[in-house]
């Protein structure tokens, strides 16, 4: 709980989105996350292992998810996949997610983040990969607020703009934003917001940079070495 106020008493200070912190303030005040409403022994949040997993549109974050998942057992919760499961669901929410996807922008922070919490929430491991999370700094200062915690470590794939764009214009799963007007606006945003979070976890020491280049396996043993460095260390 400390950690949270400690958050707080930062954000207040440093921002000028009074609306946001009031709404932040109060979910706080109800938050639930890993409380005994939720489970009978519930997790704490020192018993989480949690990974953030970045990189530009098409680096490979799902596809290396998955390895990872299926190698060391970790949890995959995509931001983005939680979003279009929210639209897919007809939520209230659903046509303003939709539009902002379609238009390469970023959903405000405090949905994303009650997405992967009632995850985190439902979930049994305690070891979570949190996949296109956090993409901006209001992104992160939501997590650290609302959930409390900081990730353990960050992996940032690192891809050159071509190869992303040839990858998603082949990917062909029919999401509304895999066209060559939105990937252009979400490179934008990628360069402008959230190259800023990985600066922000590299001077933490948190950041593990992938070289994103190659085919799925290679890329996959630069990711192995990480995972199994942390397999004895984790709470
Ligand atoms: N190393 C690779 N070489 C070639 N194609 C790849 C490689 N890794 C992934 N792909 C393919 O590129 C596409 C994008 O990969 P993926 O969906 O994993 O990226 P992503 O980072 O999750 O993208 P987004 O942020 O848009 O969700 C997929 O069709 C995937 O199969
Ligand atoms: N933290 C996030 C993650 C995703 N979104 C939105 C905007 C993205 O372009 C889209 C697709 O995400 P992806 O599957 O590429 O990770 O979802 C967001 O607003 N906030
Ligand atoms: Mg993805």
């Amino acid at each position: 709980m400390w950690r949270r106020v400690a958050s707080l008493s930062a954000l207040i200070s440093s921002t000028s989105n009074r609306c946001f912190l009031d709404q932040v303030a109060y979910r706080m005040s109800t938050c639930k996350l890993f409380s005994s409403e939720v489970k009978e022994n519930p997790l704490t949040l020192k018993d989480l292992f949690i990974t953030f997993v970045l990189g530009g549109p098409g680096s490979g974050k799902g596809t290396q998810c998955a390895k990872i998942v299926e190698t060391f057992g970790y949890v995959h919760l995509s931001a983005g996949e939680l979003l279009r499961r929210e639209i897919a669901s007809n939520s209230e929410y659903g046509s303003m997610i939709l539009n902002t996807i379609k238009d390469g922008k970023i959903v405000p922070s405090e949905m994303t983040v009650r997405l992967i919490q009632k995850e985190m929430e439902l979930s049994n491991n305690h070891k979570f990969l949190i996949d296109g999370f956090p993409r901006n700094e209001e992104n992160r200062i939501a997590f650290e607020t609302i959930i409390g915690a900081d990730p353990d470590i960050v992996l940032f794939f690192n891809c050159p703009e071509e190869e992303m764009v040839k990858r998603v214009l082949n990917r062909n799963q029919g999401r509304v934003d895999d066209n060559i007007e939105t990937i252009k606006k979400r490179l934008q945003v990628f360069k402008a917001s959230n190259l800023l979070v990985v600066d922000y976890y590299s001077d933490k020491g948190k950041l593990f940079e992938i070289d994103a280049t190659g085919t799925e396996e290679e890329i996959f043993e630069r990711v192995r070495p990480v995972f199994a460095a942390f397999q004895h260390d984790q709470k």
